[in-house]
């Protein structure tokens, strides 16, 4: 380690190392990284003809650039071999941002989410493709779905899951008339903050706006510190922030994306209700994606309605030893007394264990629907 050049001893020759030093130090390192990146996005673009000369299209007739397994590979790798100081998943968010980028030169990616502009479906989106994506905002979650379903975006982002307020029903529910696969997840930890305009204060607060999924996270916060505000559930919560702009007695509960955009105070921060609060969202598209090494898969499974229904869905599972991580029940549309569930479990459906228990899965089963295998969320 002594001799090794990336590491200068900090005191050479009994003198303490200066600032100047260290500087010029980092500037020569920033200009060996900025060789090393340019190189990189150099073999991205080599990429990319080599994609298009191979023909390599997905089930939706494009050339596929954008590749999930390969980036959670190459995600993955970075935080194993991580030497420090900076933390596995800081490294992993730059790397990240350096494969967007390369991506964008290739093709940039173009996705539709959850919107408005400001929402934690947006801050998700961005965190799981980057910040050279393309995104467009879209008014509710079926219309995400029409605009991946109708070519407009090559993918769409949607929450699925609260940790303490459970599932998304619309989402299940756009699964059920769709066709489109699940390329990808993304797990954000969720902080609310109570935003105000500039000319709001505290004790004028009478009303607070937020989607009613924040209210409920918030819940126990706002019954102790302000039990006489109303409480009032718009569309999102950038909606909320957008709309305490300019009324001076109201408050919002949104994210740290909407208090930027709408140039919010905030009164407090951080008044969820649970500490670990998170919600997971998904990537839908057009294509499957194959194994990563470490993946997950979706299904949604109509029972018919006999005694033991569940027992038979859950056997197969049970018997090849296969990891649930999520079962959810939703009424069929289909007729009046009869569910679907969702299953979420670890694996990907080439894998023959997965296949085998899909198979016996069928015999049982009126209907099994494979939404997709995907990487498990990296970051
Ligand atoms: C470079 C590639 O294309 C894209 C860019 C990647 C990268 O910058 O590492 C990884 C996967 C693809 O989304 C590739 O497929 O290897």
């Amino acid at each position: 380690m002594s001799d090794s050049k990336e590491s200068p001893a900090p005191q050479a020759a009994g003198k303490a190392v200066t600032l100047d030093d260290l500087r010029q130090r980092i500037d020569a390192i920033d200009n060996e990284l900025l060789n090393l990146i340019s190189e990189r996005a150099g073999c991205a673009q080599q990429v990319a003809e080599v994609k298009l000369a191979a023909g390599d299209v997905g089930e939706d007739g494009q050339v596929q650039f954008y590749r999930p397994e390969r980036e959670a590979q190459v995600l993955r790798r970075i935080m194993a071999n991580n030497p420090g100081p900076l933390k596995g998943e800081e490294m992993a968010r730059l790397f990240r941002e350096i494969m967007s980028a390369c991506l964008a030169l290739e093709q940039p990616i173009r996705l539709a989410y959850l919107g408005p502009e400001g929402t934690f479906t947006q801050q998700a989106a961005l965190k799981h493709f980057g910040d050279s994506a393309v995104t467009k905002p879209m008014a509710a979650i079926d219309e995400v779905f029409r605009e991946v379903e109708a070519g407009a975006v090559q993918y769409g982002v949607v929450p699925v899951e609260n940790s303490t307020e459970g599932v998304i029903n619309h989402t299940l529910d756009s699964f059920m008339g769709s066709q489109l696969k699940i390329s990808g997840e993304v797990v954000l930890r969720i902080h609310h903050h109570l935003l105000v305009g500039p000319n709001t204060r505290r004790e004028k607060i009478s009303r607070i706006y937020s989607h009613a999924q924040s209210l409920a996270q918030c819940r126990k916060w706002l019954d102790a510190h302000f039990p006489h505000a109303e409480r009032i559930a718009v569309s999102s919560n950038a909606e909320a922030a957008r709309q305490v702009r300019t009324e001076w007695h109201s408050a919002a509960i949104a994210g740290d994306m909407a208090a930027k955009l709408y140039e919010l105070e905030k009164v407090e921060e951080k008044i969820e209700d649970s500490p670990d609060n998170s919600t997971r969202f998904l990537i839908i598209g057009d294509s499957s994606v194959p194994a990563s090494g470490d993946d997950k898969t979706s299904i949604v499974v109509a029972m018919r309605n006999q005694p033991g229904a569940l027992h038979d869905l859950l056997a197969p599972f049970h018997r090849h030893q296969i990891d649930l991580t999520r079962v959810e029940t939703r009424p069929s549309r289909s007729g009046a007394w009869n569910y679907v569930f969702f299953i979420d479990f670890r694996g990907h459906r080439d894998d023959p264990l997965i296949t085998a228990t899909l198979e016996e899965l069928r015999q049982c089963a009126a209907d099994v629907k494979v939404l997709g295998s995907y990487p498990v969320g990296v970051l």
